[in-house]
Formats: structure tokens, C-alpha cells, sequence
């Protein structure tokens, strides 16, 4: 594995309003490697992609992709930054009314100069890679049903025969031991570890005696991987106050604003 990382992320912090979502977070993504990231829901997981993608932008810290820092970047600077690299969403972010083959050819379109018919090739080149090709004329309606197993092992599949670097933030456990090389845990805005899949699995597999030795932040990765229902995650949960676990660590800052807010209401009801 070559020593620079291709993305590198130094030092994010990011405050909505007043809460800060994502505080001082470091990581270093290798070309080739699948980087998983995870965490609790409100964690911060979404929020970093955006910034690792330049769609929102961070108080402080870098966000160097390919070796160029993008948060200082202006939004055409971008955009030739977004062309080395794809975004899939859950949800396909395709165009429905567009066939498979023309979905594909849609961005070579827009933001290349090649011919029509070098394009043609190019897609049917990337369809036979996903093992789409036969698909290439049908709607993605039309082929979207059972597909979801067989992504992870198509992850697997492009990144060993592509050498392609993916950042995948994911709540499914048996998706993310599927696909990872490495990966990264927040809690609260914090990183809280980036190990190798093989750390985790040793986590997730250590038998419960066991576990009672171990530091709080290991036995927190274990409940978080295994899903149980009992240890340090419900413990913080059960020992904080309702408001805190409904708002996080907005509840402060809410709990500041809520008299002018009663205020308001009741002049607007006078
Ligand atoms: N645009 C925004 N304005 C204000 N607060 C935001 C905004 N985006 C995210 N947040 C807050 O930042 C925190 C982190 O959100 P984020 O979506 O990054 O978490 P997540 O780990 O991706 O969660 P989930 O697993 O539920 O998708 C949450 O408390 C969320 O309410």
C-alpha cells in the first residue's frame, strides 16, 4: 500500500448552529482500499461525506482529495475535482425516464468530448463490468428489484479488478464486514477508531467474560457491532437525561433558546 493517502482528512470540525457535529476528525483513506464508516444515527456519518465531497463546506480543517485540498476550492475548481470520482445514494439517483445505457453515457456526455461512438463503447465497456450489459435498454425500475445483494459482492469484485478507492457509510453490519478493508467509527462527532475489518471482527466476536475486560471504547464498538441490547451505549443512554438523548447536545443550547420562544408564541396568541 503506498504511504500517501489518496483522501486525507485533517482536523474537520463542523457546527450547526450551535451544535458541533463533527469535532477535529482525522482519516486517511489508501488508493484501492474500501474505508466503511460507521456509527450511531445523529453520529456525524452523512455530514462528513458531504464535506469529503465539497457539498458542504467545514469550520476548520482539510480535505484533501487526489492531493489537492478542496475545502478552499471554488465550486468550478470542483467540479473538475468530481469528475475522478462517483457518488451512488441508497436510493440510485438515477434518471428514471432514461434507460440504463443512457444513465451511464449521461455524465461522459456532459463532461467529456468524445464521440458518440467512443461513448457507446465506453458504457458498454462499464455495463459489462458491473454485469449489466444485457440490461443496457431497460429502465431502472425495471431491473433495481433483488439487485441489493449483489452489490457487496460487486464492491468486492470492482475494487480488486478496478483498484478503486470507496468510502461506503452503511448501517448494515453483514454489508460492511462484506466490503471493508478498514473501518472508521464515530461516536458524537468524534473518531473513534479507524482499524482493519479484522479489529472489528475481533470486537464483534469476543465473548461476553471476555468483553468485561476490556476499555470502555472497545466494549462500546462491540454493543455497536453486535446490536445488543445491553452495555456502554444503553448505560450512557439510561444515564442521561431524556431531553439530552432526544436532542443530543443541542439540549443545552435549545433549553437557552426555549423561553424566547415561549416568549413569542404567547405575544403572537396575545
Ligand atoms: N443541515 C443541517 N442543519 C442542522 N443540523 C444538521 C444538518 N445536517 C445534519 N445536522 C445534524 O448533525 C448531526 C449529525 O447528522 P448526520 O446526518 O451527519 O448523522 P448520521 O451519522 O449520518 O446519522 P444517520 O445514521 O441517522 O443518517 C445530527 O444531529 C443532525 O441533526
Amino acid at each position: 500500500m503506498p504511504k500517501e493517502p489518496v483522501i486525507k482528512v485533517r482536523g474537520v470540525k463542523k457546527i450547526f448552529g450551535e451544535q458541533v457535529v463533527l469535532d477535529g476528525i482525522n482519516l486517511d483513506v489508501y488508493e484501492g482500499e474500501t474505508m466503511v464508516v460507521m456509527g450511531g444515527s445523529g453520529s456525524g456519518k452523512s455530514t462528513l461525506l458531504r464535506i469529503m465531497i465539497g457539498s458542504i463546506r467545514p469550520e476548520e480543517g482539510s480535505v484533501e482529495l487526489f492531493g489537492k485540498n478542496i475545502v478552499d476550492l471554488d465550486e468550478s475548481e470542483l467540479n473538475e475535482v468530481r469528475k475522478k470520482f462517483g457518488i451512488l445514494f441508497q436510493s440510485g439517483a438515477l434518471f428514471n425516464s432514461m434507460t440504463i445505457a443512457e444513465n451511464v453515457a449521461l455524465p461522459l456526455q456532459e463532461h467529456t468530448d468524445l464521440a458518440p461512438e467512443i461513448i457507446d463503447i465506453q458504457v458498454k465497456i462499464k455495463l459489462e463490468l458491473v454485469g449489466l450489459r444485457e440490461h443496457a435498454d431497460k429502465y431502472p425500475a425495471q431491473i433495481s428489484g433483488g439487485m441489493n445483494a449483489e452489490i457487496d459482492q460487486l464492491m468486492v469484485d470492482l475494487s480488486k479488478k478496478l483498484h478503486v478507492t470507496s468510502i461506503v457509510v452503511t448501517h448494515e453490519m453483514d454489508s460492511a464486514f462484506t466490503i471493508a478493508d478498514r473501518m472508521a467509527m464515530l461516536d458524537k462527532g468524534k473518531m473513534l477508531v479507524v482499524e482493519s475489518r479484522e479489529y472489528f471482527e475481533q470486537m464483534r466476536d469476543t465473548p461476553l467474560e471476555q468483553a468485561k475486560q476490556m476499555s470502555q471504547t472497545d466494549q462500546l464498538i462491540r454493543q455497536f457491532l453486535r446490536g445488543d441490547p445491553e452495555g456502554p451505549i444503553t448505560k450512557r443512554k439510561e444515564d442521561s437525561s431524556y431531553e439530552e438523548d432526544l436532542l443530543g447536545t443541542g439540549a443545552e443550547t435549545l433549553r437557552e433558546k426555549t423561553p424566547s420562544i415561549v416568549t413569542t408564541r404567547a405575544k403572537a396568541i396575545q
